[in-house]
């Protein structure tokens, strides 16, 4: 006898028989139904194990949240720094092809510009196209943001000179696109920037972690609907050093030859060509007319290019050595979820307890494309970090160009700080790139314009840190299942002295916190 089934329950639709199956589809349809728990309760059963494994050896788990480019792979080099000192230098010469990267790729994204300049295809805005502005009635009942629909460009100004020159600059430069494409073969997936839902490679775009369900998620022993979890991909931790290997061994050889299969030419070639372009590389980035070109298409250059072309004189060099700093510039996209673990290095100050035991650091892809697979990671973490740049006040997601960035992380944190999986955590959020906020304010850009009810407060970066600081800690208070401290930092985690500091009392207060509750021993 078939059960009605309730039509404004979606799960019970999903999981009824379609209407005038045959027994042939029926039983295909329960084969597979089958075969999908089996998998489920497989997933089910190695994360049980995994967790019983760390409860043994007495490791704190944390995770790295945010969106992308938030800094959390930044944040991460921070820690493995002061408290992976081996592994640090050893992966120093690794970090090498990924600056390189960065630089070249800055130095084509540049002659993109200019081409796109003589083109005359001047009402093109690759960074910034026309949107119906976020307007004061959105969702977000008390801080709204709006997208001041983009004026028509200026009429190029640029100079002359540099039109004229254009068609031999491109030509003058177009060894650096092969280097390019060369680097990114040797670097894999995180080379390229999610630029658009295009590029997402069918992976599921959502806003939280939380919204990717599917109709296994009844089957979760929690009743708190954002514990659902999709069980549609196993979840993965990448080796992180995968591509550090490959490049330091010289097992994929980043010359052209061998990527067109002939591997033919030698290995640090791509080195030579860029040392060869140093100073077209230092004359391209100080040209007046380039900065104008790059100003009147609102071109983002990524966060450490202004660096990177600073320091060319001793990037494109033969005989480069990455320094610290540099490798905390470099910008690798980070793809899936992946595992680190250091140690309590520091604990000894503590309590002698923690010597031997170590974090288990996860770090994720933050774009809207990853988020589904952070899920899994969520059971038994002690701590969270959630990385949340507000320099981008004023810009959009790259996957979504209609989210405007610090409305994302307010999205993300609510639905963080609101989760019963995540209840007894300790989070700790870092209001990142209050270096970048601070240079961009003082250039004269007005948070009003972006967030009308900032009103006029002033338009400085410690004011607006600290209102957006109320703001995460009053989104805590409201939506938190429980009652928990808020420790929220402004920070620009490219300031390692700095970021030392504040990880360094951070550590200790988390431990402090478990050794007195009894919870690590
Ligand atoms: N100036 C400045 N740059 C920063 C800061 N934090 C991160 N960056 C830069 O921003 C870029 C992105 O940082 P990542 O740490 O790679 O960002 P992510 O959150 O790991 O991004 P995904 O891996 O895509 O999720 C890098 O070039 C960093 O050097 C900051 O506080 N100030
Ligand atoms: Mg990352």
């Amino acid at each position: 006898m078939p059960v009605p089934v309730p039509t404004d329950d979606p799960i019970s639709l999903l999981l009824s028989p379609p209407p005038n199956e045959t027994s042939e589809e029926a039983a295909l349809r329960l084969a597979k139904e089958a075969e999908a728990r089996r998998v489920s309760d497989e997933i089910d059963r190695k994360l049980q194990v995994e967790r019983d494994a760390l409860k043994n050896q007495n490791v704190l788990k944390m995770l790295l949240l945010g969106q992308s480019e938030s800094g959390k792979s930044t944040t991460l080099k921070n820690i493995q720094r002061i408290q992976a000192p081996d592994s640090w230098e050893a992966e120093r010469r690794a970090w090498r092809t990924v600056i390189h990267l960065n630089l070249v790729r800055a130095v084509n994204t540049i002659l993109d510009a200019l081409q796109s300049e003589v083109a005359q295809v001047s009402s093109f805005h690759p960074n910034s196209p026309p949107l119906d502005p976020l307007s004061d009635s959105d969702d977000d009942h008390d801080l709204s943001f709006r997208q001041p629909p983009s004026s028509p460009p200026p009429p190029s100004r640029v100079p002359s000179h540099l039109l004229e020159r254009h068609s031999a600059l491109r030509l003058q430069f177009a060894p650096l696109r092969r280097v390019e494409e060369d680097l990114k073969m040797a670097l894999g997936a995180g080379a390229d920037e999610i630029t658009d839902v295009a590029s997402s490679h069918g992976h599921a775009m959502v806003a939280t972690p939380f919204d990717a369900t599917s109709i296994y998620s009844t089957s979760m022993s929690s009743n708190d609907s954002h514990t659902r979890r999709s069980r549609g991909r196993e979840p993965s931790v990448r080796s992180h050093d995968a591509w550090k290997s490959t490049v330091v061994n010289g097992r994929t050889s980043t010359s052209p030859g061998a990527r067109r299969g002939t591997g033919s030419s030698p290995k640090g070639e791509n080195t030579e060509v860029i040392a060869m372009f140093r100073s077209d590389i230092k004359a391209l980035w100080k040209d007046d007319g380039v900065r104008e070109v790059l100003a009147r298409q609102k071109v983002i250059l990524g966060d450490s290019a202004e660096y990177f072309f600073k320091h060319v004189d001793r990037i494109a060099s033969r005989h480069y050595e990455p320094t610290d700093d540099d490798v905390v510039r470099a910008r690798l996209r980070t793809v899936g979820v992946q595992e680190y673990r250091i140690p309590f290095i520091r604990a000894a100050a503590v309590d002698r307890e923690f010597i031997g035991k170590e974090w288990r650091i996860y770090d994720v892809g933050g774009s809207r494309t990853m988020r589904a697979a952070w899920l899994p990671y969520f059971e038994d973490v002690q701590a969270i970090l959630f990385l949340a740049p507000i320099s981008c006040f004023d810009e959009r997601l790259a996957e979504d160009r209609s989210v405007n960035r610090v409305k994302d992380s307010f999205i993300l944190w609510k639905s963080i700080v609101g989760s019963g999986l995540l209840a007894k955590s300790i989070i700790i959020l870092f209001l990142n790139k209050c270096d970048l906020l601070d240079k961009k304010l003082k250039g004269g850009v007005s948070v009003k314009k972006y967030i009308p009810r900032y009103g006029d407060r002033e338009n400085s970066m410690p004011v607006f840190g600290r209102y957006l600081r109320e703001k995460f800690r009053d989104y805590m208070n409201e939506y938190s299942p429980e009652r928990r401290p808020f420790y929220g930092y402004l920070t620009s985690v490219v300031d390692t002295k700095a970021t030392a500091a504040t990880l360094t009392s951070i550590q200790d207060g988390i431990l402090q916190g478990y050794l007195e509750k009894g919870m690590l021993l």
